[in-house]
């Protein structure tokens, strides 16, 4: 299957590229040709006039069936929100819960140019059929709380996700091992799964560091940091780390992190919606530390568009420092897309619009009053441009929306499934 876009701006997010018009040839699941005039045969043509062409978003840290817990309990402290709204409301989750409320999540992700996502959940089976059926590219991981004795059942669930679906969906699912947090991860057990990710050659994905109260409770339980006990635990010496947060990292802190292997998935408007502060983004890339954009579940933050996450990011970050000129549109365009890639390790496949690579791409409709004129195309995707303005999304050669009407996905059977679902599984909490 040959599918050909033409006479679109292209932006390609590769380092030395700037947007050009041009043409795109998708053939089978890669992208084959990009240049500002092709004249190859196709089975399928897009008009891309009037619009641009960008790589897909990576969302680097979900919990997608929190979708069915968005709006339920919002404005508490992450502490009281987890244990006494989302931890009960996550014990009256049936398997079929999850995998309609993971496919909530992709349908808003699909509809606003996300095509990667890292998740970390429960009943990993129905999230990764979720993810096989709506043809999205996702990092899976069994979140792992270590607080009472389960015998195992929690680790062989993880295990059994590796075995079932890693390089599954034409390879469009990975996976990864997913000790929760430092709170919720004691010594032992914490050894134990980094000594598994690094004898199965798996990447781990954990939380750091997001309240001022985890950096208090990990005090006074271990006498360090949030980020000293996971480095002197190992998680920095050999894995590749993907860190949900990291909000409340000093200077050493930042110096544990440095040269590590993965980077962090900062999570502005989940961040700022639980009042946890601003996550030192400019500090860590500074130190070369790679730093992605992630939505937290919808649970917490309610939105999963990735373009309020590329404006929170960028606005908090010149907010704190008091200078414009930081994290400019560029450079947030790529935590969204490229650096995402490489912190779920897909970046051989995907964040760039590049010859040989993935197509997993997205077209913004740019013939709207609020992105017309065009100056410059980056600064529009990044100030301008909201999930809504995307027309259509393509992954792994695949076209998941156009027109914005989806195309894997029944909408109408899923709305019906979700509101009973998400009635039942808050009554009595
Ligand atoms: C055991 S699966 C993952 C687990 O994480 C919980 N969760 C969702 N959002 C957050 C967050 O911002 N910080 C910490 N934990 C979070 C989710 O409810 C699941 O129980
Ligand atoms: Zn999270």
């Amino acid at each position: 299957m040959k599918t050909l876009i033409e006479n679109v701006v292209i932006v390609t997010m590769k380092e030395e590229d700037r947007p050009y018009r041009g043409d795109i040839l998708i053939e089978g699941d890669v992208i084959k040709a990009l240049s500002p005039h092709l004249t190859d045969e196709a089975d399928e043509r897009i008009d891309g006039d009037g619009m641009v062409a960008m790589p897909g978003l990576v969302n680097a840290h979900q919990h997608t069936p929190m979708s069915l817990l968005k709006g339920f309990s919002d404005d508490l402290k992450l502490m009281d929100w987890l244990n006494e709204k989302m931890l009960p409301a996550e014990a009256n989750m049936t398997p079929e819960d999850i995998y309609w409320g993971a496919k909530l999540s992709m349908a808003e992700m699909i509809r606003s140019g996300t095509t990667s996502f890292a998740d970390m959940y429960i009943h990993m089976n129905e999230i990764a059929t979720a993810v096989a059926e709506t043809g999205m590219r996702a990092s899976l991981t069994r979140g792992l709380v270590f607080l009472e004795n389960d015998g195992g059942r929690r680790m062989e669930e993880a295990l059994d996700l590796v075995e079932r679906w890693n390089g599954r969906a034409d390879g469009r699912i990975t996976t990864m091992l997913g000790p929760h947090a430092p709170y919720t991860c004691p010594p032992d057990p914490l050894r134990r799964v980094i000594k598994l990710a690094e004898e199965m050659n798996l990447p781990v994905h954990i939380h750091l560091a997001e309240t001022k109260e985890e950096v208090m409770v990990i005090r006074e339980k271990y006498n360090e940091t949030p980020a000293e006990y996971l480095y002197h635990a190992g998680l920095f010496e050999r894995l590749h780390v993907l860190l949900a947060h990291s909000v409340h990292l000093n200077r050493r802190d930042i110096g544990y992190l440095k040269g590590m292997r993965g980077g962090v998935s900062h999570n502005p408007v989940s961040n700022l919606k639980l009042g946890c502060g601003i996550a030192p983004v400019v500090d860590m890339i500074n130190q070369g530390i790679i730093v992605g954009l992630g939505t937290d579940g919808s649970g917490s933050a309610t939105t999963i568009d990735m373009f309020e996450e590329i404006k929170a990011a960028t606005w908090l970050q010149k907010l704190d420092y008091g200078d414009p000129s930081v994290l400019p549109a560029r450079q947030v365009l790529r935590m969204a897309t490229i650096e995402g890639a490489k912190l779920l390790n897909i970046d051989h496949q995907a964040g760039t619009l590049e010859v040989g690579k993935k197509a997993d791409l997205i077209l913004i409709d740019m013939k709207k009053p609020h992105l017309q004129p065009i100056h410059q195309v980056e600064s529009l995707l990044v100030y301008g441009v909201n999930g809504a303005d995307v027309d259509t999304t393509i992954v792994n050669g695949k076209v998941l929306m156009r027109n914005r009407k989806l195309l894997t996905i029944n909408e109408e059977e899923l709305f019906k499934q979700v509101s009973v679902r998400a009635q039942r599984i808050v009554e009595n909490i």
